[in-house]
């Protein structure tokens, strides 16, 4: 397992930003994914050490995740800084020596960088500096990259693009994006959904599966979810199949938090 939190605690005052929240990840590709105030920033926040949990246990491939060495694990922010003189290549190339193992060419490539290999910080686009921050966190191949909203404030040309890429470096480096949107993620490994605080929904490995399907609607109203037996008896039956339309992560997810909140 890549990710394992186990009655994680936090709050600020009185305002408890997560509720022994249980979850799993799995290696590959994976999402957390949560409306605003979710508590999906905190969570990142104690990942990367800035804050400590009230209570709870959090373990990285198996291991606690305070023990697990500092370059096993790479992040990158929402917010794009960075010392602004710094240049692209030559940053990569400190942080792929530091961690030990030279990728840096391959990042070039997956991100789109080559181009802007010799540009400072300060001279890059908005989406060049996205691209930049992230490929840094794969810099020396990490055993697992947290992002934290990859793809705000980005064109749709380079949501497309990193998305793509992360595709491909999955292969290699665990990663954990954490979003409150879903942003045409492909063959996710896991995911979790968060509200309030609290865990709504967690599906690991084929499980993911299960956030995809198909609904077919019929004349008169009936719709069937997910069961072709049921849509041919009602074809055989003679009733009027008027459209058949995928139901998308996208869907379920909504129809989870629709639910969580009508709960309440
Ligand atoms: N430093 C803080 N002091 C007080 N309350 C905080 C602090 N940081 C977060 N909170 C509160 O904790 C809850 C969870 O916030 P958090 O930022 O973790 O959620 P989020 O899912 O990242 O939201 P967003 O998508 O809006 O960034 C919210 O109610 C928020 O107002």
């Amino acid at each position: 397992m890549l990710l394992e939190c186990s009655n994680l605690s936090k709050a600020y005052g009185n305002i408890k930003a997560l509720k022994r929240v249980t979850f799993s990840l799995s290696e590959g590709l994976s999402l957390i994914l949560g409306p605003n105030g979710s508590g999906k920033t905190t969570l990142i926040k104690i990942l990367a050490g800035l804050i400590k949990p009230d209570e709870g246990e959090i373990k990285v491939l198996g291991k606690n995740y305070l023990s697990v060495p500092k370059r096993d694990i790479g992040f990158a922010f929402e917010r794009t800084v960075s010392p602004p003189r710094i240049k692209v290549e030559s940053y990569l190339r400190a942080v792929a020596d530091h961690r030990g193992v030279d990728n840096v060419d391959e990042l070039l490539d997956l991100f789109g960088l080559r181009e802007y290999k010799s540009k400072r910080f300060k001279e890059l686009s908005q989406g060049y500096k996205r691209r930049f921050l992230v490929a840094a966190a794969f810099a020396g191949r990490p055993k697992v990259v947290f992002l934290d909203e990859p793809f705000s404030n980005l064109d749709i040309l380079s949501k497309v693009e990193l998305a793509r890429a992360f595709q491909e470096i999955k292969r290699d480096i665990n990663i954990v994006i954490v979003s409150h949107i879903i942003s045409g993620l492909k063959d996710l490994d896991s995911v979790v959904l968060l509200h309030n605080g609290e865990v709504v929904l967690n599906k690991i490995g084929g499980e993911v599966n299960t956030l995809k399907g198909f609904r077919a609607i019929f004349d008169g109203g009936t719709i069937v979810e997910n069961d072709v037996e049921k849509v041919m008896e009602l074809i055989r039956a003679g009733k009027n199949l008027i459209n058949i339309e995928p139901i998308t992560p996208e869907d379920i997810i909504y129809e989870t938090l629709k639910k969580t909140n009508e709960k309440k």
